[in-house]
């Protein structure tokens, strides 16, 4: 029979999460006991799980990413900064060393904040993935209301419209019919993005896998490369969500960066059932 098994509850501006440890135990959660645990109303109830594996590649850990409803993910911006943050209290070290599937994601403490290094920003239409061939500076692709969206790869996939008004975008109807055209392979993360004047931007986000989160960190750092490359920002930009605000670096050698909050909300247990 199925143990009960512990979990951390963390959040990046709400966007939040269910952190299973599986270092010293091997956890094979099926796609249905995710979903399960991230229920809401039946579950503890999350964006994503985080499960931290032992590491694969001289890391200090491997962080598997899953979404809400079950399907494993390449980035996870947010939670990267939470598990960048138990790494600093577990060991000490000045800096986190995170293996994911995109790819080593370095961390470091800043100010009472996490900066983590995102990687790359992948920009090429078979990086989105594209099912053709499109330049991804001006996707020729649209939907209601939004048109000419820019495509960023950030370990994951993102489209993001610029809009005159971000609020007053039906981002419940429209997200879930973009995150599933067949443009899009592996399904997308959607973003509007609303030029605030400077190098300040208004983000909301469709998340693939969950719908409206109140923060994105991925998306974030594609928002930030996604401005930059239309030539309306600079390349170091504060992106403000629903949660509140990132910061975003798209460095000069590609690597984007991001700052921000990593918050613990409680510690608890998973009942043998939801585990299945
Ligand atoms: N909330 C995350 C992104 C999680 C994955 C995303 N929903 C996807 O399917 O790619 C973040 O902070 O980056």
């Amino acid at each position: 029979m199925t143990q009960p098994l512990p979990f951390l509850k963390m959040h990046g501006l709400g966007n939040d999460f269910v952190v299973l440890d599986a270092r010293g135990q091997a956890l094979e959660l099926s796609p249905a006991a995710a979903r399960r645990i991230a229920d809401r109303h039946r579950g503890v109830g999350c964006d994503q799980l985080l499960i931290l594996e032992p590491a694969r590649n001289g890391g200090d850990l491997y962080l598997k990413i899953l979404n809400a409803d079950g399907g494993e993910v390449g980035a996870c911006g947010n939670g990267t900064r939470c598990v960048a943050r138990l790494i600093f209290e577990e060991t000490g070290q000045a800096e986190a060393r995170i293996e994911t599937r995109a790819g080593l994601l370095t961390g470091v403490s800043t100010d009472g904040q996490v900066t983590v290094d995102m990687g790359p920003a992948h920009l090429d239409w078979q990086a989105i993935p594209l099912a053709r061939e499109l330049d991804t500076l001006h996707l020729d692709y649209a939907k209601g209301p939004l048109n000419d969206p820019v495509a960023v790869n950030m370990g994951n996939p993102h489209v993001l419209f610029f809009v005159a008004d971000a609020e007053a975008v039906d981002l419940e109807s429209l997200g879930p019919q973009i995150e599933t055209d067949p443009l899009f392979p592996e399904r997308v993360n959607v973003g509007l993005l609303q030029p605030l004047g400077g190098d300040h931007l208004r983000y909301r986000v469709w998340e693939r896998g969950v719908g409206i989160t109140v923060a994105c960190g991925s998306g974030a750092c594609a928002a930030g490369v996604a401005a930059a490359r239309r030539g309306l920002t600079g390349r170091q930009v504060r992106v403000t969500l629903d949660g509140g605000d990132l910061r975003i670096d798209w460095r000069d050698d590609n690597r984007v960066r991001m700052t921000g909050p990593a918050s613990k909300s409680f510690a608890g247990t998973l009942a043998p059932e939801l585990l299945g």
